[in-house]
């Protein structure tokens, strides 16, 4: 086979023992996707150096939608507790703050999920992980936000659209191709089309099934201020803690406020500019695995903001992906791995170098204090492989679902007991 020629999209990769630059010269990339060649020249860097990135003028209207999310917070508390995620084995619906944890610290947010809007297929006979699919929503009630249903869906169906968009494009990039833009980004055809284009080889095709086709989750997220005395009892201005997202994510600033942070290779925490009806896209840990950590996944976070400052509201969408696609399929990752050239592969090898070094920073940067009580039952629980170690044959349902629960423990004590009972056996 011929050796694609990456000239034009690989940026060298600096040596190992390069020094962090100064913090002030790390700049989160924005692009502008109506400059085609803004996005030819600046797409690959931004998705091998920093996994995190800007666009503006994408081409999707966002007005309806923030405009929805500004009254999905205004709702009654009644309302909100009524739509409880609590109330639905699926996981989507109201979580209140602090019912969500990071790493089990709680998160000072609230936040609605949507996501595909199946029929119930809830089979009490199934095993925990097979129980959990996804099934109905819990729409707020529409004479207190009439559309919110549609408008929902229409946010969902052209989000889909420009994720698929990026797939390709991705794929013209670890190909060697130079990036095939089209005018009219944002409205463009049947996601479904762009993914089986010939010229893109199928590159990604096999993760995705039609329910992953047809949309992906979208989440609604407040954080409000906190003052100085909340956080005192609290401890930590964690908005959500340091993770990574799946596959690809793009966020949208419901009201323009500041609080992401992302994590440079070099281990500095950066904010994110919240620019007007921008989107960040963040790279996923599952897209970082099958493109043998060509692209990377960056941690990020968000920081609650404090006392006199406005609130702030975010709309993450993340992709989904094909629930059968298993943890072997991620690992072994694409074909294209096995094909780069020399270029590609050196950089790959930095890549992850300096992983490493990043992972000791975040867990550095993360730690809880030595003396917690905390750390000593995650050392014992460390030190005793769970029950459910993953296996390669283990399928991103379970693993997903495994995430949910372990991120909200009152769904997963109320569908799922025997997970919780597992728990304990593990940890005796
Ligand atoms: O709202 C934000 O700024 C970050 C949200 C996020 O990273 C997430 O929900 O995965
Ligand atoms: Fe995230």
């Amino acid at each position: 086979m011929m050796e694609p020629d990456l000239s034009h999209a690989i940026p060298p990769p600096p040596p190992p023992s390069d020094p962090p630059p100064p913090l002030e010269a790390l700049v989160v990339p924005v692009i502008d996707l109506s400059d085609h060649t803004q996005v030819k020249t600046l797409l690959p860097h931004a998705l091998f150096e920093w996994g995190n990135f800007v666009i503006i003028n994408h081409g999707i209207e966002v007005r309806d939608i923030k405009r929805l999310a500004a009254q999905l917070f205004e709702l009654p508390g009644d309302v909100k507790r009524a739509m409880g995620v609590e109330e639905n084995p699926h996981f989507f619906g109201y979580t209140a703050i602090g019912q969500a944890t990071t790493e089990g610290t709680p998160d000072s947010r609230e936040d609605f999920d949507f996501g595909n809007d199946l029929p119930c297929n809830w089979d009490a006979a199934q095993p925990p992980h097979l129980r959990y699919r996804p099934g109905p929503n819990q729409w707020p009630p529409d004479h207190l936000i009439p559309g919110f249903k549609s408008a929902c869906k229409s946010y969902s169906d052209a989000m889909m659209k420009l994720g698929m968009r990026f797939m390709r494009w991705i794929a013209d990039v670890l190909q060697g191709r130079e990036i095939a833009l089209e005018d009219n980004i944002g409205n463009t055809s049947d996601p479904l089309e762009i993914l089986s284009d010939p010229l893109d080889s199928s590159l990604f095709e096999r993760y995705f099934d039609h329910s992953a086709k047809s949309g992906g989750r979208i989440k609604f997220v407040r954080y409000p201020p906190a003052d100085a005395e909340e956080l005192h009892g609290v401890g930590s201005r964690q908005g959500v803690g340091p993770h990574r997202d799946l596959w690809l994510t793009f966020l949208l600033h419901a009201n323009d406020q500041p609080g992401l942070e992302v994590q440079s290779r070099y281990g500095t925490w950066l904010q994110v500019p919240p620019i007007p009806d921008s989107f960040v896209v963040t790279v996923g840990q599952a897209l970082e695995s099958v493109t043998h950590g060509v692209l990377l996944a960056t941690h990020h976070r968000a920081v609650t903001p404090l006392a006199g400052a406005p609130e702030r509201l975010t709309i993450p969408y993340f992709m989904d992906l094909s629930g059968d696609v298993t943890l072997g399929m991620i690992k072994g990752g694409l074909k294209v791995g096995e094909e780069i050239n020399q270029q590609l592969y050196e950089w790959a090898r930095w890549r992850r170098w300096t992983d490493g070094q990043r992972r000791r920073a975040i867990l550095a940067a993360t730690a809880p204090p030595v003396e917690s009580r905390d750390t000593e039952s995650a050392k014992s629980t460390l030190a005793k492989e769970p029950a459910w170690l993953p296996l390669l044959s283990t399928t991103l349902r379970e693993l997903h679902f495994r995430g949910m629960v372990s991120r909200r423990p009152h769904v997963g004590r109320k569908w799922y007991p025997e997970i919780a009972n597992e728990r304990n056996a593990d940890e005796e």
